[in-house]
């Protein structure tokens, strides 16, 4: 028998920051990958000219998350991030959106390094193999990054199992499915690319997030049950337009 309670879960302690001075762990011993770990991770975004698109906001939804249970936020821009990682007692991925075409999840290393000046315990960049607008190859920005946080965690946002590897050869210390669908490499699928994450999984010794497109709690379990370190929601949570027009197609289908 269930009993509903009407207490919120207590969010989990806040590992350390990413420029604290305590040190980076090997692979997963690290406190922060151990605190998402088998984890459900809340990505609070909204996208320009949206009436969410406040940094206020975006902080607001990010700690409604933390109290359902989100072991992480995940959230894009420095004004969101300064605010979220000042009321947040969970890791954040930090990302910073340039553009909307190409490379433009945390473009470049001054991207990357902006992001990690906001506190944030993981970075996350573009993990794909395409050409950087600032010219470094991944290799390069990653190691650029630890430079001036050496205890930062990078998570390469990548297309393919073959963006997968290569973040991995390249320094990224987890890989996420993120851009399946969206380079060209892999079909855009109704739900999250199970075949790619098999394919991860089997193939890579980084903690996978499973991310893009997991729209119900059973896409969720099934990530986990193929491989996931934890799993990335966005839109299903944190985009009401969206999912507003989800039962509004629904109720029109009637
Ligand atoms: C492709 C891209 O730009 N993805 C972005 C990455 O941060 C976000 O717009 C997504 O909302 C996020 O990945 C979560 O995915 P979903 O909203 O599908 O649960």
């Amino acid at each position: 028998m269930t009993t509903e309670t009407t207490s919120p879960p207590s969010p989990r302690t806040r590992p350390p920051a990413a420029h604290s001075r305590e040190g980076r762990a090997a692979g997963s011993s690290h406190p922060v990958l151990e605190a998402i770990r088998g984890g459900l991770i809340a990505s609070a975004q909204a996208y320009p000219g949206e009436p969410m698109r406040d940094p206020r906001t975006m902080d607001q939804v990010a700690q409604a998350c933390v109290r359902g249970g989100a072991v992480a936020i995940r959230a894009q821009g420095l004004a969101d991030l300064e605010l979220i990682n000042q009321h947040v007692e969970v890791p954040v991925i930090g990302l910073w959106k340039d553009g909307h075409e190409g490379v433009f999840i945390t473009p470049t290393l001054r991207h990357a390094v902006a992001v990690a000046a906001t506190g944030c315990q993981i970075v996350a960049l573009d993990g794909t193999r395409r050409e950087r607008p600032d010219g470094l190859s991944l290799a390069r920005t990653i190691e650029g990054l630890r430079e001036a946080f050496p205890h930062v965690l990078v998570m390469a946002d990548c297309g393919s199992l073959e963006d997968a590897r290569c973040a991995q050869d390249a320094g990224a210390d987890l890989l996420g499915t993120t851009l399946a669908g969206y380079t060209g490499e892999r079909p855009a699928t109704r739900g999250p690319d199970l075949e790619l994450v098999d394919q991860v999984a089997a193939a890579c010794q980084r903690p996978l997030i499973v991310e893009g497109r997991v729209h119900t709690p059973a896409q969720a379990a099934a990530a986990m049950e193929h491989g996931a370190w934890a799993v990335v929601v966005g839109t299903a949570i944190t985009h009401p337009t969206t999912i507003t027009s989800w039962f509004v197609q629904a109720v029109a289908g009637v």
